[in-house]
């Protein structure tokens, strides 16, 4: 399969150049050509596929030969070995844990597969490629894990200081060896900013292969199919209606769940549900799409002013807004918000949810408000643990520490301070 720019003044490409590219040179983010859905049979008996069946039925289109079969097979055997539960709350509520692969985020899927993929490109040549990366909080952690001692990469990892959880920051800036952390004094937007601007600067790409493991990668951005196809796996005996409330930063999870229905997947609605960083519910609101600075809150990792992949979402409707709005809603919530949906699904349901999953919550809370008929899976992105501070604080309790995170907590932080490009494009020059 070939992927096109979304700025539509660059050549295509095919799936292994857009991963080692990661973003085409007119600072457009990858497309695949063609959505090919699969059969209704498929999605009628889901629940007699494995999840790396699934997951290969979902993703072989885009890779097309590119990876052959088995290594495809082996690579998802790999990334998909652990568990991606959907947990009944209320009568009509569920979560998706997405929190029990290394890292404890989402982002896991993701980031170890577009390693795998880069480790089987690297093999067929073995040119050195560096990884850069924006975070917020938890893709930085994740593609730390994810990308440690592939050999032929160097990963340089950009996140605000100040503003990602003790926690994420030790997965981060820990590991040492080919991963590097860079200390930004700024937002995530700066990060981001800063990395989309090296892809542009021909005196760093003439001598060095650059790529992205933030979503805006196809390789990180379409394994999160992945996710919903699981909970309907999962769910789908219910016979109810699903919605998906996601907690909704830079967008690429929502992103790739509209694209799971795409191919197919029975699904009546999404929600994107965001913190105080309102630009979606502004646009869903006015029709106006109106980047601002971030604004830091207790769901860190979705402190994002200008979201990535919100383009992705609007090509998939060729910029519809009324077909859009049939299909997404979206909310935001403050901090004191989150806080009681914490408390209230600790006390009334004894879950106890991070931030994220919180907004989560309260997105499909508000939804079913109007749609009480619906079944509402909310995705749990994070675990409480990687917000351990407001979590306690939150709900008045100890939680306990897994032993990956106890250790972790003892590590020694490694980074180097930034201020703005011209410090990354010094540091990247020195490597
Ligand atoms: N929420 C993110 C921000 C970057 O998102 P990505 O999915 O594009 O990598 C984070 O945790 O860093």
């Amino acid at each position: 399969m070939n992927f096109y720019s979304l700025n539509k003044k660059a050549p295509n490409v095919s799936f292994k150049e857009a991963v080692i590219k990661g973003i085409a040179p007119d600072r457009g983010l990858y497309f695949p050509e063609e959505i090919h859905p699969l059969a209704p049979s498929f999605f009628d008996s889901l629940e007699t596929f494995s999840n790396q069946e699934i997951a290969y039925l979902a993703i072989q289109q885009f890779v097309g030969d590119e990876i052959p079969e088995a290594a495809l097979k082996e690579i998802l055997k790999e990334v998909l070995d652990f568990d991606f539960p959907v947990v009944p709350i209320e009568e009509n509520i569920a979560t998706l844990e997405l929190f029990h692969g290394p890292t404890m985020a989402f982002k896991d899927v993701g980031a170890r597969f577009m390693a795998r993929c880069l480790g089987h490109f690297s093999n067929e040549k073995s040119n050195a490629i560096t990884v850069l990366v924006a975070t917020s909080g938890d893709t930085g952690g994740a593609v730390a894990n994810g990308f440690l001692d592939v050999p032929g990469v160097k990963v340089v990892i950009l996140y605000p200081s100040g503003k990602v959880s003790d926690i994420q920051e030790k997965q981060l800036t820990t590991l040492g060896k080919n991963i590097t952390a860079l200390e930004v004094d700024g937002t995530f937007d700066d990060c981001q900013e800063m990395v989309k601007s090296a892809f542009l600067d021909k005196e760093l790409t003439e001598n060095m292969q650059l790529t992205s493991a933030n979503s805006i990668n196809v390789a990180r951005w379409l394994p999160q199919m992945f996710y919903f196809l699981f909970a309907y796996k999962q769910a789908k005996s219910l016979g109810k209606e699903i919605v998906f409330s996601v907690p909704s930063g830079n967008f690429g999870n929502i992103c790739a769940g509209i694209m799971a229905q795409k191919l197919g997947m029975p699904c009546k609605h999404f929600i994107a549900a965001t913190n105080v960083n309102d630009i979606v519910p502004n646009f869903m609101a006015t029709g106006t799409y109106s980047p601002k600075t971030s604004i830091a809150t207790i769901s860190n990792a979705m402190d994002v002013g200008d979201p990535s992949n919100f383009i992705r979402i609007r090509h998939l409707y060729k910029d519809n807004f009324k077909e859009l709005s049939n299909n997404l809603s979206s909310y935001s919530f403050t901090d004191k918000e989150t806080k009681k949906a914490m408390l209230s699904l600790y006390n009334d349901y004894n879950y106890v949810a991070d931030p994220h999953g919180a907004v989560g919550y309260l997105g499909i809370k508000k939804y079913q408000a109007q749609h009480p008929e619906c079944y509402g899976i909310f995705l749990e992105t994070a675990h409480p643990v990687k917000f351990l501070d407001v979590v306690e604080d939150t709900i008045r309790e100890n939680i306990d520490l897994p032993d990956k995170i106890a250790k972790l907590l003892n590590k020694k932080k490694k980074s180097i301070n930034i201020s703005n490009y011209e410090d990354l494009k010094a540091f990247l020059k020195r490597e």
